[in-house]
């Protein structure tokens, strides 16, 4: 018992009613052992796996931001890349959750388009087999990563830096994989640092409310 105590304190994890003792970063984050140098890439293009469903709502609103309602989100698989640029290639092994698979179509297969006069963000989602919860249905933690996602650039694209302090959603319908879903967010209103948002995910073809949410961003500072 006493041994395993010992262990668990060297290995900086906490025993109940102690403090967690500080511990390096394990070697795996610091050197690069799974990545190599590659060139940035924008994911919110087409692919060869994007179904006909998900190419038609694209080229939609493709046409829609050719009048200046919309405008595409680029999207690269490391967060930092948005905030500050995009370098000619990856210097960090961190990566996007959403876009951390090396593999087009396997997981989160998604284009986002922003509304600035409407404050919407729209999301046009294709949940790949990787992302299954029940037998045939994508996972709800998958379902509530691309709401936080979408709710997220939302207010980001309004706001700027922000965090999400609070996701509430009601799953009303399973999202089979490979269907194509439509999450339109919006942010409601911004009292003060508090951004508050709302989300609905429809079927491709608006037939099915698959979840409503609503999501509580916190402005950060500069
Ligand atoms: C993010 C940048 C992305 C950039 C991408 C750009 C392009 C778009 C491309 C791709 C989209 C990707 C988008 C990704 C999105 C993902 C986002 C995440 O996953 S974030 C990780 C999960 N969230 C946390 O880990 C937060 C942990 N919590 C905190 O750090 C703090 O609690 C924080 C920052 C939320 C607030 O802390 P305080 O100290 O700054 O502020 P206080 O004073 O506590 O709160 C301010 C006000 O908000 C209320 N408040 C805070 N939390 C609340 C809550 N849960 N419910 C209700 N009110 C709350 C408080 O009552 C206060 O209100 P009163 O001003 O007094 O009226």
């Amino acid at each position: 018992m006493l041994r395993s105590c010992a262990r668990l304190i060297r290995r900086g994890i906490a025993l109940p009613g102690q403090p967690q003792s500080p511990r390096p970063l394990p070697c795996c984050y610091t050197t690069p052992r799974f990545y190599s140098p590659e060139v940035i890439r924008d994911y919110a293009m087409p692919n060869a796996t994007w179904s006909k469903n998900l190419q038609d709502l694209y080229n939609r609103y493709m046409e829609g931001s050719q009048s200046g309602a919309w405008e595409r989100i680029p999207s690269y698989n490391a967060t930092v890349h948005h905030i500050k640029g995009v370098p000619p290639s990856r210097t960090r092994e961190n990566r996007l959750f959403t876009r951390n698979l090396d593999q087009d179509g396997v997981g989160f297969e998604y284009s986002m388009f922003y509304n600035k006069a409407e404050r919407r963000m729209v999301c046009l989602f294709q949940p790949g087999p990787y992302l299954e919860g029940p037998p045939g249905f994508t996972h709800g933690g998958c379902i509530a990563t691309i709401i936080d996602s979408t709710t997220g650039a939302g207010a980001v694209y309004l706001c700027g830096s922000v965090m999400t302090a609070n996701l509430t959603i009601n799953y009303k319908n399973p999202i089979p994989l490979g269907h194509v879903v439509i999450i339109d967010s919006k942010v409601e209103r911004v009292e003060g640092r508090k951004v508050y948002t709302s989300c609905q995910i429809r079927s491709h073809d608006d037939a099915v409310l698959h979840t409503e949410a609503s999501a509580l961003f916190i402005k950060l500072g500069p």
